[in-house]
């Protein structure tokens, strides 16, 4: 795979002003865009409209959770729009990660068009050890999420979302054909924000993930087309 298109741009903004803005700078030095809450709160399929025209691929990262007929129903309606990853978080459990893989297949083949890659956030990349403890969980980070990785590929899912601090750990137990898509990256230098469990770019990568997710370090950098061909190059030389 190219490597422009293994880097996904989070648009955390909440208006097509700044989406139009966005995009329009990064140009084509960027393919693929990850929709948020914040944006699809905001305006909904106004951005995958758009995103759609400008030839982009779209990850709709609305983090599903919930009992297993809801989200499968949910699958199918994301499923319907066209886009070319969805997620749910792993911890809804087996059953409901099942019933969600079954449903997007099911549907994208009744309407004849491609299924989406369906993805199982496992421990969110904000998270710390301090705040993982605070929630009385007794494995450790790490192991919990190869165990949600294992969880997340026995139910049919497509690939996780991890830290890039536990890719090696997820390639070695799921294979390197189960997709690793990982946000948590930050560039040497770059404002860590809210994120705990960070790797560059090039670490990332030696780390086994197929994607990277990069959001403010591109999007609130004052030139976000020299932040984000710097963080190509440094993904081609890795
Ligand atoms: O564990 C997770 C899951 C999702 N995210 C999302 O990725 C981007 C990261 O943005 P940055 O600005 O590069 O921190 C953001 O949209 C999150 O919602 C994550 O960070 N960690």
């Amino acid at each position: 795979m190219e490597v422009r298109n293994r880097l996904i741009v989070a648009l955390d903004v909440a208006s097509m002003a700044d989406v139009r803005q966005l995009v329009e700078t990064l140009g084509d030095a960027v393919s693929y865009y990850k929709v948020g809450m914040q944006l699809f709160y905001s305006v909904g399929m106004e951005c995958l409209t758009y995103l759609r025209e400008q030839g982009k691929d779209v990850f709709l990262d609305l983090k599903m959770h919930d009992i297993p007929n809801t989200v499968a129903q949910g699958a199918a309606s994301l499923t319907r729009l066209g886009v070319a990853m969805i997620n749910v978080h792993a911890s809804g459990g087996q059953a409901m990660m099942q019933a969600a893989a079954e449903k997007v297949a099911e549907t994208a083949k009744t309407l004849n068009i491609p299924r989406p890659k369906l993805i199982a956030v496992t421990i969110l990349t904000s998270m710390n050890d301090a705040e993982w403890a605070s929630l009385r969980n007794t494995a450790s980070i790490p192991d919990q999420v190869v165990h949600l990785a294992k969880m997340a590929q026995a139910a049919g899912m497509d690939g996780v979302v991890a830290s890039p601090q536990e890719a090696e750990l997820i390639r070695a137990a799921c294979g390197k054909n189960f997709a690793i898509i990982t946000p948590g990256v930050r560039p040497h230098g770059a404002a860590l924000n809210d994120q705990s469990r960070i790797a560059t770019p090039a670490a990332a990568l030696q780390a086994g993930a197929h994607y990277l997710v990069v959001g403010r370090p591109i999007t609130a950098a004052p030139d976000p087309r020299a932040a984000a061909l710097a963080i190509l190059e440094e993904m081609r030389e890795a």
